[in-house]
């Protein structure tokens, strides 16, 4: 079996954070097949037994296709305006297509703040435990509303990174809209290398070319980079597959398709 395939069978616990390019078309419209699809993967890992918790991005570009405007004001109350009406759209379309497996979701809106305070962490964990030991699928996104620059996580690798740490997951998985982490923008290069096991985040950062990100992506690789290093150092690996590919998790488990699993250190083989 492949590594990354290895590693999620094994794995009980997982989060899976979802990047704005793959929930919503050029036109910041929800995704609907490829978030469906998505949705029916983590219904059959439920069903074989996993536990799972969605970060997801994609408030803030669903807000300009559902309000059809804003979409240029770079003015800080307009983009926190854009998420609180694009979060409304995105939760509509998690809690349809959750429902066609009849599951249910739970909403949980975080800021920095959250994870930097005992008590709001303890509560964070309990809510959390609540929801999975009872079946409903938490989804969690930034608190972008409230989200001032001071405040702010500032893209969601981070805040799947800092999910995954603080519910003691077993597996990070990062969907984008890349195949995983090339030694160069694979967008930009027609030949750039994958790099599909990672154990020195160092080295890798040395190695790489990082610059550029998609269209409505917030923090490209790098940050996807910084949240493997986050979880590597508590020995949880991170996966990062293509999320816009039809049944990706299912053949990242049968040992097919293409992918990153970031060990770290730690898991050195
Ligand atoms: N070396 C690299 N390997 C892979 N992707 C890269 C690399 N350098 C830059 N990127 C860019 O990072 C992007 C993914 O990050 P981002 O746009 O923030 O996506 P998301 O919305 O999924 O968080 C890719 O679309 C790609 O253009
Ligand atoms: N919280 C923001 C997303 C921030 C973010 O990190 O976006 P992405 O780089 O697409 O994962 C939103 O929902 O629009």
């Amino acid at each position: 079996m492949s590594a990354i395939g290895e590693v999620i069978h094994s794995s009980k616990k997982i989060v899976i954070k979802i990047g704005s390019n793959v929930l919503s078309d050029d036109q910041g419209h929800v995704n609907k097949e490829t978030l469906h699809n998505i949705v029916e993967q983590v219904a059959e890992l439920i069903g074989q037994g996993k536990h799972l918790i969605i970060v997801s991005s994609g408030a803030g570009i669903c807000g300009v296709a559902a309000i059809n405007k804003w979409s240029r004001r770079g003015d800080i109350n307009y983009k926190q305006a854009l998420c609180a009406i694009g979060q409304v759209e995105l939760m509509n379309a998690y809690k349809e297509f959750f429902g066609d497996y009849d599951l249910h979701v739970g909403q949980m809106l975080l800021t920095r703040d959250d994870f930097g305070d005992h008590i709001r962490t303890l509560n964070i964990r309990n809510t959390l435990f609540t929801l999975v030991d009872e079946g409903v699928v938490p989804i969690i996104n930034e608190n972008d509303s409230v989200s001032v620059e001071e405040i702010k996580i500032g893209d969601n690798d981070t805040l799947g990174a800092l999910t995954a740490t603080l519910w003691n997951a077993d597996l990070l998985i990062v969907l984008s809209d890349i195949d995983g982490v090339f030694d160069k923008n694979p967008k930009d290069h027609k030949d750039a290398e994958l790099i599909d096991e990672v154990y020195d985040i160092d080295g890798l950062l040395d190695e790489i070319d990082s610059r550029g990100k998609s269209s409505f992506g917030t923090g490209g690789i790098v940050t996807k980079i910084q949240a493997a290093r986050r979880v590597n150092e508590y020995g949880i690996p991170m996966v990062l597959v293509n999320g816009k590919k039809k049944d990706v998790i299912k053949n990242a488990m049968a040992g097919t398709g293409k992918g990153t699993v970031f060990f770290g250190k730690q898991g050195e083989r």
